[in-house]
């Protein structure tokens, strides 16, 4: 309604006084040419104006006929003559159509009077006024023509678009009615299709109608035949019967097979867990006969010293005892001399007395003489009173002494009494100490063969999945992409990694998350490095994308005792052992060798012996060319390669730091310092037990892989991309080795690979082969874990043999092989 308005206001003028034309359709049309003033020269020529061509409609064209017919009436052309009416113009309703166009302009003034230039110019003014109408009345005209033309111009567009409109919706129902054809079309094929299909089939069960009679005419012939048949087929089927009877039975035997085998499975599997539980009571057992054993050395040796203190005493108690039996008898002596003193003394007194008594009987002698003999008396007197006297000391002291002499016998004989018990003490604590030596070594035995039987159980390849934390620049603001499973039977071993909306989960050995410290992870290793000690080659490998934590697992953080790597941990616990093994009369040799693939070739990451060539050349300064070969025995050598011999873990870590200095490391997308290379430690173990004449050998590789990404991520090029393709071809070898081995195909492609070649003998199926998958967290590493997780499910599904020990009773070469 509203755009009718509009087109009713945008209507030209001329429309709505001329409406008895039709409204849309005017029937005038405009005049072709504007004329100029001096193009109306005629002036003031009354003439008719006719012609076939016609402006406006024919009410507009009698209408300017009239007004014309009074502009040239011939009458005076005077300002007072103008046009009647005005209304709706300024031309007042006048028109003109080409013939009074041309009249006006071919008319000539007349004048009576050539000269008379008043009234000619009179004329002349009024004549110009005529053509100032008629110009007027073109220009409205004009105008009107515009206004209508624009209004047409509208009414075109609108139908323009009408039309469009209508086009577009009949282009539709011609797409529709197309559609509908092809599907009637469609529907009349399959329909003819049907109709003639029937007709066959009709022609058909005609045909079979024949048939079928023909075959029932057989049939019946038959019949009798078949019933032979039917008697001789249930006879077949009792037969049958049986023979079904029968294999029911075996079926059911091999049910009770299976569930059988399945017990026993049930029981390897009770029998497993008590080999480790009894595993780890014989380690408990082990843990506290050491500590009895170390006691009981402690209380030996203390009783050893406490006898020796006890003969040290006795000893001094028998010198004492010499010493006052010395003296005793020398007391003896002198009490005797003493005591033959006094009897002379007084046997002197008593002569001397005698002779007192003669002289007074016989008085011949003087009194002085008498006074003389009889001082001499009391001298002799007071003398042997004193000599009584030092006898009774000397008594004494004989008797002090001989108290003492069998006190110190008492206890002499106390000491000895003690030191014969003492004796059987330590000869008891002697058949205690062997008892126990012999149940360590019994329960060492014990522990070796279910260490073993548990290792075989569990297969011989076996791989532990660590999870490094987030870096300090990467963002944890992301979404978590890993998380860890927390059911019964997952827990600690099922890991789930969520990709592009969709969660993917795996189960391993053993799953470290990113809190796990490097001495947990050590823990679960330690019994294979056990193993290494006890003869087996074992092989622990860490595979992951660069910056996923290989190299903190194998080699840890420098300088940092509390992250030490499994590298160092390990030669720690075998040194340890080692020692310990000693007392159990093990002794053990140990031979590090350290050497990186690069780009496919060997590099010698140690010292060389011969200081005077540089380890990568040759004498004669080329570059050397370090040839894997393996021997009969399955060992491998590796030529040129420099092998120390190492006897604390302080020189094995000078010769770890000088491998990490040499070893090629580059800088790629990934990491800032990422090893480019694989990194194969090699620890050769020989033992020899000189009691049982029982000697090992052992090897224990340990190796970092190069990172695993994928090219486009490493945003490798020039050498690094070179670098990279090695890389990947000599991981996707190990891939193909482990697989191929696993399928336990003919042809293993060890030969690949420098790599795979190297490790034939710890990948080839005797050796226990553990291997940790490093992930990254970072949710923009999701891609390369899951990659890294597939491949190492893969691994995990395989058994690749059964482990062998390298013992014999021979003596060998003391130079060991590569493996
Ligand atoms: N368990 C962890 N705890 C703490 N930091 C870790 C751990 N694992 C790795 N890192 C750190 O992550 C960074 C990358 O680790 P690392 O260099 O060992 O990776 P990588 O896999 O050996 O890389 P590349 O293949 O490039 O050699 C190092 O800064 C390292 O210290």
């Amino acid at each position: 309604m509203a755009s009718k308005a509009e087109e009713d206001q945008s209507r030209p003028p001329l429309q709505s006084q001329s409406n008895t034309a039709s409204s849309t359709t005017p029937t005038r049309s405009p005049p072709t040419k504007k004329y100029r003033a001096d193009e109306l020269g005629v002036i003031g020529k009354k003439r008719e104006i006719r012609g076939p061509r016609m402006v406006g409609t024919t009410t507009a064209r009698a209408r300017s006929r009239e007004a014309f017919s009074v502009v040239n009436s011939g009458q005076d052309l005077c300002p007072s003559s103008a046009p009647a009416s005005n209304a709706g113009s300024e031309c007042g309703g006048m028109e003109f159509s080409r013939e009074d166009v041309d009249a006006l302009l071919s008319e000539r003034p007349k004048s009576k009077n050539k000269f008379n230039y008043k009234e000619r110019c009179e004329n002349m003014q009024e004549y110009i006024k005529r053509l100032r109408l008629c110009i007027k009345w073109f220009q409205e005209l004009e105008d009107s023509f515009l206004q209508e033309q624009e209004r047409l111009r509208n009414a075109l567009n609108y139908v323009q678009q009408r039309l469009d409109e209508l086009e577009v919706s009949s282009q539709n129902k011609e797409e529709e009615l197309s559609s509908i054809i092809v599907e009637l079309r469609k529907n009349l094929a399959s329909a003819q299709e049907k109709l003639t299909k029937e007709q066959a089939d009709k022609l058909a069960a005609v045909d079979s109608l024949a048939k079928e009679s023909e075959g029932r005419l057989n049939s019946e012939r038959l019949q009798a035949s078949l019933s032979e048949d039917l008697a001789k087929a249930q006879q077949e089927l009792s037969s049958a019967n049986q023979r079904i009877s029968s294999i029911n039975d075996m079926y059911k035997r091999l049910q009770e097979y299976n569930t059988s085998l399945q017990q026993y499975n049930c029981k390897l599997q009770s029998d497993l867990s008590t080999a480790s539980e009894s595993l780890k009571k014989s380690e408990k057992d082990k843990a506290t006969f050491l500590e009895e054993l170390s006691a009981l050395r402690g209380h030996h040796n203390s009783l050893k010293e406490q006898f020796a203190s006890v003969k040290a005493s006795q000893d001094e108690a028998m010198k004492q005892k010499e010493v006052l039996s010395n003296e005793v008898v020398c007391l003896r002596g002198d009490l005797q001399q003493v005591r033959d003193e006094r009897d002379r003394h007084r046997g002197q007194v008593e002569d001397l007395s005698a002779e007192v008594v003669k002289y007074k009987e016989f008085t011949g002698k003087s009194c002085s003489e008498l006074d003389n003999l009889t001082l001499k008396s009391n001298e002799l007197e007071t003398k042997c009173l004193c000599q009584s006297e030092q006898i009774k000391i000397l008594q004494d002291r004989l008797m002090v002494a001989e108290t003492r002499l069998e006190a110190s016998d008492l206890s002499a004989l106390e000491t000895r009494a003690e030191s014969e018990e003492r004796k059987k003490l330590l000869s008891e604590l002697q058949i205690r100490l062997a008892d126990a030596e012999f149940k360590l070594i019994e329960g060492e035995k014990l522990r070796k063969k279910l260490h073993n039987t548990i290792l075989e159980l569990k297969g011989n390849i076996r791989v532990f999945c660590r999870v490094r934390p987030l870096l300090p620049d990467e963002s944890s603001s992301e979404a978590k992409v890993i998380s860890y499973p927390t059911s019964m039977e997952a827990l600690g071993r099922g890991i789930d990694l969520v990709q592009n909306g969709q969660k993917y989960s795996f189960t391993f050995d053993k799953v470290f998350m990113p809190d796990s410290l490097q001495e947990d992870v050590f823990v679960e290793i330690s019994q294979l490095v056990q193993s290494a000690l006890d003869g087996y080659k074992v092989c622990i490998f860490a595979y992951g994308q660069t910056g996923s934590g290989k190299t903190y697992t194998m080699m840890g953080r420098p300088g940092h005792v509390d992250e030490k790597g499994l590298i160092p941990r390990c030669l720690e616990q075998i040194f340890q052992t080692k020692q310990s093994l000693q007392s159990q009369g093990w002794k053990y040799e140990l031979q590090v060798s350290m050497l990186e693939i690069y780009n496919e070739s060997i590099r010698d990451l140690l010292p060389s012996n011969r200081s005077s060539t540089d380890s990568t050349r040759t004498e004669n300064g080329n570059a050397k060319q370090y040839a894997i070969k393996h021997d009969a025995s399955g060992n491998t050598h590796v030529s040129d390669l420099t092998v120390v011999d190492v006897r604390s873990t302080r020189e094995v870590s000078y010769l770890l730091n000088h491998a990490a200095h040499s070893r090629s490391v580059g800088k790629t997308q990934m990491n800032e310092h990422s090893s480019r290379s694989h990194f194969v430690f090699t620890l050769r173990i020989s033992g020899v037990n000189e009691s049982t004449e029982q000697q090992v050998q052992g090897i224990l590789n340990l190796i970092d892989l190069a990172g695993s990404e994928r090219l486009s991520k490493s945003g490798s090029t020039g050498d690094r991309l070179k670098e990279t393709q090695a890389i990947n071809k000599s991981l996707s070898s190990l891939s193909d080795v482990i697989f191929a081995l696993a399928k336990k195909e003919e042809h293993v492609p060890f030969r690949n690979s420098k790599l795979t070649y190297l490790l034939q003998p710890c990948l080839g199926g005797d050796s226990k082969t553990l291997m940790f998958v490093n992930l990254s967290p970072d949710p923009s590493s999701a891609g390369e874990s899951l990659c890294s997780l597939r491949f190492a499910a893969r691994v995990n599904a395989c058994e690749i043999g059964v482990p062998r020990r390298q013992i014999s009773t021979r003596s060998f070469d003391s130079r060991l092989s590569y493996g």
